[in-house]
């Protein structure tokens, strides 16, 4: 396939998919049991990895297709396959040796091995270091022993486990010349190829009900003494020679790039999701009508109360805003990823404390928003089929996975107060965070001028960050380490979404400017960062106050700026919707169709309920009639 940019990749794989003999024809899955869910999602996965096969897509090709977007479409409940493609496969990629990739890649990609990422475990997932799974190797027979220690140590959580995959990569303790050595990830069968029989010393299940996804097949897995060759230790960073001996990697963390590079790809794939909530809840406000009849003798659209537009038009703006910056984090990881190859880790420990803020900072900010939506559409929102629910589902698992939120904003705190201080190598050029070393840039807040509220917006990193960074210097002189940092945490938390929403607001600020099509284009596009922007300072005011130089008059003067822009916004909000080209059975929705007929899919959606099937169900006699027996 010829290379295409992202939008280009989505449009086309989008068509094939729903033109694909497999994939067009969707079945309602809510009524399904959950191994019929199973089976409907995983036969649908399996259709489109081999259609990306027959496209010829690379790693990179395969990972902007896995978007939310079409994977709702093809796996509603869940991807069976999503940790294979996202996870087990780059991890191959980017952490197997030469060798490793020529002998395991060919039946990777002819579908005789199906992998996943097996890290968690039921006791630990965040504390990485503290994972209990040992890997010990024996010179003698050049093989590791694969061992888990007691049922806390049981992996836990890894997507396709359950009952799909039948190789992991495994993420374990390496002991060998009787030394402890930390993480390293290892390529372990568990399942037999032909049978699917779990393998002998291999315990493997799926782990049950969750909020939502329920097809993900998450798994749980034990091993008692399994042996894997030396061969099996992803070798591309660390290794261990036939004797023993332990050659160190490049870079301390370097078998954690796999979960660098899933930060990112969720960041970038969770405003796809947003997206599809903020279509779903335009049109609705648009269709749904309710309230004291107006001069035209009509009830109003929903839309012109001020407070639905408060709740549906900044989350579009949002889209815009945060589709930017993660995009151009997307290609930020795949230069520094290259980087990293040629030897160079110089740009990992920033991209690293940027993936971790902006992971966080946008699944934070979609799952809020996801579920205002979802609150827009009042009653109706909180049905299956208005798609809503299944959205925040998928969301808010993104503050959750590959790295608790909060967790993975005290890593960035940890990087900018190192930087605030100076006791981190200087940023490079281009680096997120020179602002923490400059002056304060003080333009003048005045509303209607982005320019000032960016500068407002990077005042309050700059304040957020400085302040933590000298209340955490203080305490280190008066206590131990931990409780200094424990004393800061919340503070070191705000800091680094500070610094995020700076990020966010600098990047956006630069596709404004660079944008030179058209002046239309141009003039919406500053309309959006405009109500971005004032939407941000309402949310944080008293930050503003603090440390954005903000006077309590501005901030009132910002409310009212904020709820003007609406105004504005308001009828170019079908546009802006539409404008995410998405055709209404990749929005799969009652209240969210292009032709806005809401009220008839309702009725037509109730149809399937099988209690409906019967008048009079079934149940009705065996329940209700006898307990009044
Ligand atoms: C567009 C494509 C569509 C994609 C669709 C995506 C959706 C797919 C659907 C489902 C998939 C879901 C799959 C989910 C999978 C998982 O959840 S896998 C498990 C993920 N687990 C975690 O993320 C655990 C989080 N914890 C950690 O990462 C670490 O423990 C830690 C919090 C970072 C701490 O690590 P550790 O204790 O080892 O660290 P320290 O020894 O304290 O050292 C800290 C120093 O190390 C630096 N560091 C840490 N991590 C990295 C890194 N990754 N790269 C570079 N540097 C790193 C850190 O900055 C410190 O440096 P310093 O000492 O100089 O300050
Ligand atoms: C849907 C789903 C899919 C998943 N898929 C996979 C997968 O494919 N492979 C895999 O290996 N794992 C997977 N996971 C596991 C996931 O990565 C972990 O659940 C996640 O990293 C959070 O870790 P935890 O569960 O240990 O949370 P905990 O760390 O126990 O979090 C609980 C609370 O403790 C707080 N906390 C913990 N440590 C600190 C700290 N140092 N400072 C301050 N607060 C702290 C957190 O902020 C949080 O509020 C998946 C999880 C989910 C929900």
């Amino acid at each position: 396939m010829v290379s295409r940019n992202r939008s280009q990749v989505k449009d086309h794989l989008g068509s094939k998919v729903l033109n694909h003999p497999e994939l067009r024809n969707t079945k309602a899955t809510e009524y399904m049991s959950h191994e019929e869910k199973y089976r409907y999602n995983l036969s649908r996965a399996t259709a489109m990895l081999k259609l990306i096969d027959e496209e010829g897509m690379d790693v990179n090709e395969i990972s902007k297709v896995m978007s939310h977007t079409v994977s709702g479409f093809t796996t509603p409940d869940g991807n069976p396959l999503a940790v294979h493609q996202v996870m087990f496969v780059p991890t191959l990629m980017n952490q197997a040796d030469d060798d490793q990739v020529s002998r395991w890649l060919g039946d990777v990609f002819n579908g005789t091995i199906v992998g996943t990422y097996a890290q968690t475990e039921l006791s630990h997932g965040t504390f990485v270091r503290g994972l209990r799974t040992t890997a010990t190797y024996d010179p003698a027979s050049r093989t590791f022993d694969l061992h888990t220690p007691d049922v806390s140590a049981a992996k836990w959580w890894p997507g396709g486990l359950g009952t799909t995959a039948n190789h992991a990569v495994v993420m374990a303790q390496l002991y060998t010349d009787g030394q402890p050595r930390g993480i390293h990830p290892f390529m372990v069968a568990i399942r037999d190829r032909e049978t699917h029989r779990p393998l002998p010393g291999i315990t493997v299940g799926e782990i049950g009900p969750k909020l939502g996804q329920n097809t993900l097949n998450n798994g749980y897995l034990l091993f008692d003494h399994v042996k894997v060759p030396r061969e099996n230790m992803l070798m591309r960073n660390a290794r261990v020679n036939e004797d023993g001996s332990y050659t160190k990697p490049s870079h301390q963390k370097a078998s954690y790039g796999t979960m660098v590079f899933t930060r990112v790809a969720i960041a970038l794939d969770t405003v796809d999701a947003l997206q599809i909530a903020a279509t779903i809840a335009a049109r609705y406000s648009i269709v749904r009508r309710q309230g004291e009849p107006r001069d035209d003798g009509q009830e109003p659209q929903i839309i012109d109360y001020q407070t639905q537009q408060l709740k549906v038009l900044p989350h579009i703006a949002a889209c815009y805003v945060l589709r930017a910056s993660t995009a151009r984090l997307w290609e930020h990881h795949t230069h520094v990823t290259s980087e990293v190859r040629g030897g160079d880790t110089a740009l990992l420990p920033e991209l690293h404390a940027t993936a971790c803020c902006l992971k966080a900072l946008v699944t934070q900010d979609c799952s809020e928003a996801i579920e205002a939506l979802r609150l827009s559409c009042g009653g109706h929102g909180y049905m299956t089929a208005s798609r809503l629910p299944a959205l925040y589902a998928y969301a808010t698992a993104g503050a959750t996975y590959e790295g608790e939120n909060t967790v993975l904003l005290l890593q960035t705190a940890r990087y900018l107060v190192k930087q605030a201080g100076g006791s981190h190598a200087p940023p490079a050029a281009g680096s997120a965070v020179t602002y923490l070393s400059r002056p304060a840039d003080d333009t003048p807040f005045a509303v209607g001028s982005p320019a000032a509220y960016v500068a407002a917006v990077g005042r309050v990193a700059r304040g957020r960050v400085t302040e933590v960074a000298a209340a955490l210097q203080a305490d280190r002189q008066t206590m131990p380490e931990a409780d200094a940092w424990n004393q800061s945490l919340v503070q070191l938390v705000a800091a680094a979404l500070a610094h995020g929403r700076y990020f966010v607001v600098r990047e956006f600020a630069e596709v404004v400017s660079q944008q030179s099509s058209s002046r239309a284009i141009q003039q919406m596009l500053q309309l959006l960062f405009s109500v971005y922007l004032a939407h941000a300072v309402s949310r944080a005011e008293g930050d503003f106050i603090t440390y954005g130089g903000l006077t309590p008059s501005d901030i009132r003067l910002n409310r009212r700026h904020l709820l003007r822009l609406l105004a504005e916004l308001r009828p170019h909000m079908i546009p802006l919707t539409d404008a995410f080209d998405l055709p209404d059975r990749l929005i799969n929705s009652t209240l969210g169709a292009w032709d806005g007929d809401v009220y008839r899919r309702m009725f037509e959606q109730a149809s399937h309920s099988p209690l409906n099937t019967d008048e009079v169900p079934a149940s009705f006699h065996q329940a209700m009639l006898r307990s009044k027996l």
